[in-house]
């Protein structure tokens, strides 16, 4: 299983290494007579780079997407160059700057950007975590930009070309996340575009490609095509497509998320399908999350590939466009008739919208030779918008490079190396002397090209050797920590035999528990045919009964709505099925048995008496959030913490849970907290920074940003939903309350914690504590678990440190630095002696601490399978997660009541 596991994460990653090899190969071999052809269709494309428009680059449309809906903006098509859009993220569309003339646009998750036409700088509107609204800052007053391009949550710009000795050398300046910083190349820059973190240029002089910023999930800088010169290039959300540079136009992407079909249809937006990358010539590409679209040259009309859900709506067929923008799961494009109205596909956006909108900018002169001029008004003097000729040119037929006229029908000559018709053979055979002309320069490109073939096929078997070694270790090395994780398993049994009622009950006796299957039958008669006064609770795929089996047990049943998606339901009843069997904590709801009938699904689950935290807290039932004092209610915080954190450091392989809230915290006769719902969980990455690329699934108010915005998904997901529990706890709100001005608990909650203003958070149905530390510090482990970043997150080891020391503070422990370690206490764990060993050689203070067991846990704490002196070492220290300062200011003490 494990090594299954293992060569599904990994295979992927071979298999994209020999694609990669596969799609250069025919690149390569590209037959000779093309050649001459290439180079005339080329010339009239190279100069009409700045049409192209995407996810990141500039044009004179744009699409911005997001938590907080999809918006197009335009350029107005009177020519005036003003901005306006169309969509539901009311921060962008009534913070359009509807009075500035712009030189194009580009948009980002939730914002959009434009560049001046006055100042040549960027200025953007809407919302982002990450940049500035208005201007960008930091900002060079002087500086001045020629094409700005947006990522998911950053903006790059493109500094005009610089004189003098600095000629030869680009600047790009970019905001926001991870990205604020300058950027110096050697060499004059063409264009740049951005993606989901990433960011890529093209070079002038040799039309090559380079790459910056991270590229962990898209791997899109180490897969560089070095040799491929491009005529443009658009980045995507993982993935990079350019058209290469010759007559075939044709499109080469390289990336991640254009092929990612197994990740995408575990997410929570169904099912959906990969195209492969289109042959046909590509005037312009603009790239979107997980697809990318192109405008053909022969015919205008549009093409995408990628991945695209189900119910997305196909590209329009036989409709010609001028212009197209991507967004996350959606494009549009401009219609190429007098209307310049939009037309939209995919998933997520209304087909068709009431706008006209310039299909290119206004360039003051005439146009150049390869281009007509467009019957369209512009504003300023002697501008113009200036198409390419080749509009008209029907199949088997491109235009020739010298056009003057808007119309070039009888412009268009025969492309000879691919004569499919007899018109064109017979047109071909009187051109044969210029086909071997062609023949011949192409004979001189092949002798160039065979030595890197040759190096190209050598590195990608290297490449495919130290993937496969590096697969076999990783293997041997996951094993062995499976195999160890088992004997601790069996040697904490042993220790606990005998010592405490909690000890977990034996393996094999689990495993036959955890097996049972029960009968439909026996299950409807449970829960008296699932009567709707058995219903206890209603999830967004299932309903939730009380029952009691023949034996008498009491037990949960979970029953799936049936639903119309069955393919996913089934993944997440396995899924939930094949987790929970292999889970064993205190703190983890224990599954008891399942049932798969017909259409009926069903998982049996231990009764917990009390519900869920959620009800305790938000329900009608007052009394019930008044019965959670503040010491339940840290326990419940702590305990929730160590299952949370076994899933993260002590399940093998690893388990992100994704799905943290307080109705997914369940209470049992004891008080003692469960954490429940691994519907959604996925087998994690050990390792942090191998994040997952999957559709954000989760719960509104809990989603971690990082893993929204980015599909970054890591440990620390769970982190943030983490902290937004905390917050739930201490102040009894929602993590989403509309009736409260500010109603996202976060956006609440930190500022006033950050300004020491504890009481303000704090939940109005308990007294305050008289000593406010305890909650202070949680209140601060809070703050630290819901950052921005995941990597300046405190890993779960270290927040339930903390909070075990907050706790042990708020019921007066005369030793309130001291962590709390009833495992070893009460279990007599040998894993204390080899702890205590380890450290004799170096003891600091706080193990010195460590090892004084003064503080006994209340009879209705449980004690965890996971102690805080297990812990592993994570990168943000003890001090930083349990400091009792809170970030913003300095405070005397907590001593203080409210
Ligand atoms: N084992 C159980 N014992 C008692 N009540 C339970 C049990 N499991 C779930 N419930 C109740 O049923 C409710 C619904 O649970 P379920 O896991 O189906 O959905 P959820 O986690 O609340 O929501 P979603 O499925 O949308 O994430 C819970 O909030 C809880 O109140």
């Amino acid at each position: 299983m494990q090594i299954l596991l293992f060569l599904s994460s990994v295979l992927p990653f071979i298999m994209d290494i020999l694609r990669s090899f596969l799609k250069w190969v025919p690149k390569i071999y590209t037959p000779i007579a093309k050649f001459a052809t290439r180079m005339l269709v080329f010339a009239v494309i190279s100069d009409f780079w700045w049409l192209v428009s995407g996810l990141g680059s500039m044009s004179s449309i744009a699409i911005s997407y997001g938590e907080n809906g999809p918006v197009f903006c335009g350029l107005k098509s009177d020519g005036s160059h003003l901005v306006t859009c169309y969509g539901s993220n009311s921060a962008i569309i009534y913070g359009s700057p509807v009075h500035f003339p712009f030189l194009g646009l580009t948009a980002g998750d939730g914002f959009v950007c434009g560049l001046l036409m006055e100042s040549n700088q960027p200025y953007c509107w809407g919302s982002s975590g990450y940049i500035q609204m208005g201007v960008p800052q930091p900002m060079n007053e002087r500086a001045q930009y020629v094409e700005i391009s947006a990522g998911d949550n950053h903006l790059c710009g493109l500094r005009k070309s610089l004189t003098g000795r600095f000629r030869n050398t680009s600047l790009v300046d970019c905001w926001g996340y991870n990205m604020t910083s300058k950027h110096v190349f050697d060499g004059p820059v063409r264009s740049i575009s951005s993606g989901s973190g990433f960011n890529c240029g093209l070079f002038s002089q040799n039309r090559t490609v380079f790459c910056w910023g991270d590229e962990t999930i898209s791997r899109v800088i180490s897969l560089i095509p070095k040799q491929i010169r491009f005529q443009m290039i658009a980045a995507g959300g993982y993935h990079v497509c350019g058209i290469v540079e010759g007559v075939d136009s044709r499109v080469f992407c390289w990336g991640k998320s254009l092929d990612i079909e197994e990740e995408i249809s575990a997410g929570y937006t169904g099912n959906g399908n990969v195209d492969l990358a289109p042959k046909d010539p590509m005037l312009t590409v603009v790239g979107g999350k997980f697809h990318a679209c192109g405008i053909k040259i022969y015919d205008r009309g549009v093409v995408c590939w990628g991945f695209h859900l189900d119910k997305s709506t196909p590209a329009p067929d036989g409709i010609k466009v001028y212009e197209i923008a991507a967004g996350d799961y959606f494009s549009c494009g401009i219609q190429a008739d007098k209307s310049l109205l939009l037309i939209c596909w995919g998933y997520g956006f209304p087909a068709s919208l009431p706008l006209a909108v310039s299909p290119g900018l206004c360039k003051p002169g005439p146009c150049l030779p390869g281009f007509y001029e467009l019957n369209q008004p512009c504003k300023a003097p002697n501008s113009h918008i200036c198409m390419p000729c080749h509009d008209s040119c029907p199949h088997d037929v491109y235009p020739k490079v010298q056009c003057t006229a808007p119309d070039v029908y009888g412009q268009c000559v025969y492309n000879c190396s691919t004569c499919s018709s007899p018109g064109c053979s017979s047109n071909c055979s009187a051109t044969s002397d210029s086909y071997a002309v062609s023949a011949n320069k192409n004979g001189r490109f092949w002798a160039i090209q065979l030595p890197v073939v040759v190096a190209e096929a050598a590195f990608a078997v290297f490449l495919v050797g130290v993937a496969s070694l590096t697969a076999v270790l990783y293997v041997k090395y996951k094993l062995h920590n499976c195999h160890y994780s088992a004997k601790e398993f069996k040697s904490k049994k042993n220790a606990g035999n005998g010592s405490s009622p909690k000890v977990q009950p034996d393996l094999e006796e689990l495993k036959i528990r955890r097996a049972q299957m029960f009968a439909y039958e026996e299950l409807d008669r449970a829960t008296g045919g699932f009567k709707e006064e058995s219903l206890v609770g209603k999830g967004s795929f299932s309903c939730v009964f009380k029952g009691v089996l023949k034996d008498g047990t009491v037990v949960a049943v979970k029953r799936a709505i049936i639903s119309s998606d069955m393919k996913k339901s089934s993944k997440e009843f396995h899924t939930e099925l094949d987790l929970l069997s292999r889970l064993n904590h205190a703190h983890l709801l224990n599954l008891l048995g399942y049932c798969e009938e017909g259409g009926e699904r069903l998982l049996v689950y231990e009764f917990m008496a009390h519900g869920s935290l959620h009800q305790h807290l938000h329900g009608k039932n007052k009394a019930l959030e008044e019965q959670l004092d503040w010491v339940r209610r840290v326990t419940i915080a702590v305990q929730a913490a160590r299952g949370i954190e076994y899933l993260h450091g002590y399940a093998c392989p690893p388990v992100i849970h994704r799905d943290i809230k307080s109705s997914n915290i369940l209470i049992d006769e004891e008080h003692n907290a469960r954490v429940a719902d691994f519907g959604l969980s996925l087998l994690g990455p050990a390792d942090s920074s191998s994040p997952l690329a999957e559709l954000p699934a989760g719960t509104l108010g809990y989603l971690d940003p990082e893993y929204y915005r980015l599909h970054y998904l890591t440990t620390k997901s769970d982190v943030y939903s983490f902290g937004v529990l905390l917050l739930e706890i201490l102040s009894g709100r929602k993590a989403i309350d509309m009736q409260y001005e500010e109603g996202n608990i976060v956006e609440w909650a930190v500022p006033l914690i950050k300004s020491a203003d504890i009481c303000a958070i704090l939940d109005p149905a308990l007294k305050p504590p008289s000593d406010l530390e305890a909650l202070r510090r949680i209140a601060n482990v809070a703050c630290k678990c819901v950052r921005m970043r995941g990597k300046d997150r405190p890993s779960m080891d270290r927040v339930t440190t903390a909070l075990e020391r907050a706790l042990a503070l708020l019921m007066g422990s005369p030793c309130s630095e001291q962590p709390i370690l009833p495992t070893e206490v009460v279990l007599g764990s040998s894993r204390m002696h080899k702890k205590s060993s380890q450290r004799s050689s170096n003891r600091s203070e706080i193990d010195i601490e460590d090892q004084r067991f003064e503080f006994r846990a209340p009879s209705w704490i449980t004690f965890p399978s996971v102690a805080s002196s297990q812990r592993r070492k994570s990168s943000v220290s003890d001090a930083d997660v349990d400091a009792k300062i809170p970030e913003g200011r300095n405070v005397d003490s907590g001593k203080e009541g409210c």
